[in-house]
Parts: structure tokens; sequence; C-alpha cells
């Protein structure tokens, strides 16, 4: 009676799987251009598989190259809200082969961070990835893995289960 409970001792389950669930932040670019808006798909599908997905809305087929919203206000609103989430992450995936200034910007937050960054690039596309992001490959806390569309769940598989193991 009258015991305090410490959070360790909190017998709630949802609350409990809410502790151990991993946040993955995921990136994608929004104004630079939707191109890839069905890999972002694909990849948040997966990603579904490992914990829960902060920035789901990135993958989302509504959402235009306008944004969220193009007021000055919802732009702040935008990027405090995502920075909110981007401390909250344990693990950062980027897709990164349509070039963005937003998800760059993410990228050079969450190293500074020191949070864990695995970026997805796409060869196919004829592009050359940044040196900015493939030169800032170290192969633990930031990685960089060219691949296919059809190799999504795949290379996400090797990443999730490499980290299990760190
Ligand atoms: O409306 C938005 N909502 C939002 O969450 N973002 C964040 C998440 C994306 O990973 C990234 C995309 O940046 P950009 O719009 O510069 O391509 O920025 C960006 C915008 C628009 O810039």
């Amino acid at each position: 009676e009258g015991a305090v409970v410490t959070p360790a001792e909190r017998s709630d389950p949802w609350e409990n799987q809410e502790d151990v669930m991993m946040k993955v932040y995921f990136c994608g670019s929004i104004r630079g251009g939707r191109d890839d808006v069905h890999v972002y798909r694909r990849i948040v599908h997966a990603l579904q598989s490992y914990g829960s997905v902060l920035t789901e809305h990135v993958s989302s087929a509504e959402l235009s190259d306008r944004g969220e919203d193009a007021t000055d206000s919802g732009d702040r609103a935008i990027h405090d809200r995502d920075l909110d989430w981007l401390r909250q992450a344990d693990v950062i995936v980027a897709e990164v082969t349509q070039p963005s200034l937003g998800v760059g910007y993410e990228l050079g937050r969450a190293v500074d961070m020191k949070k864990k960054i695995f970026c997805l690039f796409r060869p196919s596309s004829g592009r050359v990835l940044s040196a900015m992001i493939r030169g800032a490959a170290d192969g633990e806390n930031f990685v960089v893995r060219d691949y296919s569309e059809d190799e999504v769940e795949m290379v996400l598989e090797e990443f999730f289960s490499g980290l299990k193991r760190s």
C-alpha cells in the first residue's frame, strides 16, 4: 500500500512493449521529388517487422512534393517534430537515391547525435551518390548499401540481424 512502482516493475504489457519496441526513423525525399515513393512504401512495409516507424507518412502515396504543409509555421512544426523523432530513434534508415535537402540534413543531424544510420542507394537510377553521404560511411555507425528494388527485404534483414549481434 502506498508503494512506489518503478518503471521496471510496471506490468502493463502495452507499456512494456513500447519500452522494448525499436524506433526506426525512415528518411525519403518529399519536396526533393516523389519519383521513388513506391520504393519507400516497400521499405517502410518491411521496416514495420523490425520496429515502430516514426515517419510512416514519408511513404504515403497521398503526400505530394508540396510536403505536408506549405505554410511557414507548418514548416517549423514539421522541422521540430522530425528532430524530436530523430532524437528518439534507435536507428535511421534512409533511401538516398532521389536527392533531397531534407534527407541530407536529417542524416547530418543524426551523425551528430551518434545514431546508427543505414543508407540505401540504387545505382540503376544512373545517379552518382553525393560524396557527403558515400564518404561518410564508416561501415559501422554509418552504412551505405547499394541495392536494387527487389532486394529491399534482403538488405534490411542483413542490416537488422547485424544490429542484434552488436
Ligand atoms: O512535409 C515534410 N515532412 C517531413 O517529414 N519532411 C522530412 C522527412 C523526409 O525524410 C525529409 C524530406 O525532405 P525534402 O522535403 O527536402 O525532400 O524531410 C519533409 C517535408 C517537406 O520538406
